[in-house]
């Protein structure tokens, strides 16, 4: 059997105490985005983020969340970045190319400088299905953001 090593467990309530964790979100779709936010906030309240170690930048739409993201990870301040925007499929072929180009600039970043980014970009047909959505996504990526990086220094203390 394949040796498994064993990750700490980190108390969730206490996960996020000490981070430092920045959040792009887009403007487009505002209610939608401004719902992921609360949601995201909220949780990382949770988790033990302090308020002020919650740094929050909006851009236009979801095309530019990477560039911003990419500044944020240049920086070396972040423990983890989270990503919020809402792309909603109109008449032409643009909600292929905003969805799946910020998305994969979202990823981009995130292995590039080594960085946890939670992806909570929606991609949905309808106003509705977003709504429906944002907070669910919200705080998974508020969960996913702490987790990764309690991870991601377990096994660097792992491998070391
Ligand atoms: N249609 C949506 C957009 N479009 C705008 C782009 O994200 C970008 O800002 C523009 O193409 C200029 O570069 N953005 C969203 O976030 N959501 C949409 O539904
Ligand atoms: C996702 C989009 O870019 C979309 O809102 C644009 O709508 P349309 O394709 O009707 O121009």
């Amino acid at each position: 059997m394949p040796h498994f090593d064993t990750i700490p467990e980190t108390e969730p309530r206490l996960a996020g105490q000490g981070l430092r964790i920045g959040l792009i979100m887009s403007r487009f779709n505002t209610d939608v985005c401004e719902g992921l936010l609360d949601a995201a906030v909220a949780e990382l309240r949770r988790l033990g983020v302090a308020d002020a170690d919650m740094h929050i930048a909006t851009v236009p739409g979801a095309l530019e969340v990477p560039l911003a993201l990419q500044a944020m990870a240049e920086s070396g301040r972040f423990h983890a970045l989270i990503a919020l925007g809402a792309v909603i499929r109109g008449e032409t072929y643009h909600f292929e190319l905003v969805s799946n180009e910020s998305g994969a600039g979202v990823t981009r970043v995130g292995l590039d400088f080594g960085i946890p980014v939670a992806n909570a970009i929606l991609t949905t047909d309808t106003d509705d299905q977003a709504l429906v959505r944002m907070s669910e996504k919200g705080t998974d990526a508020a969960r996913v953001a702490v987790e990764m990086v309690n991870l991601q220094a377990a096994l660097k203390g792992i491998t070391e």
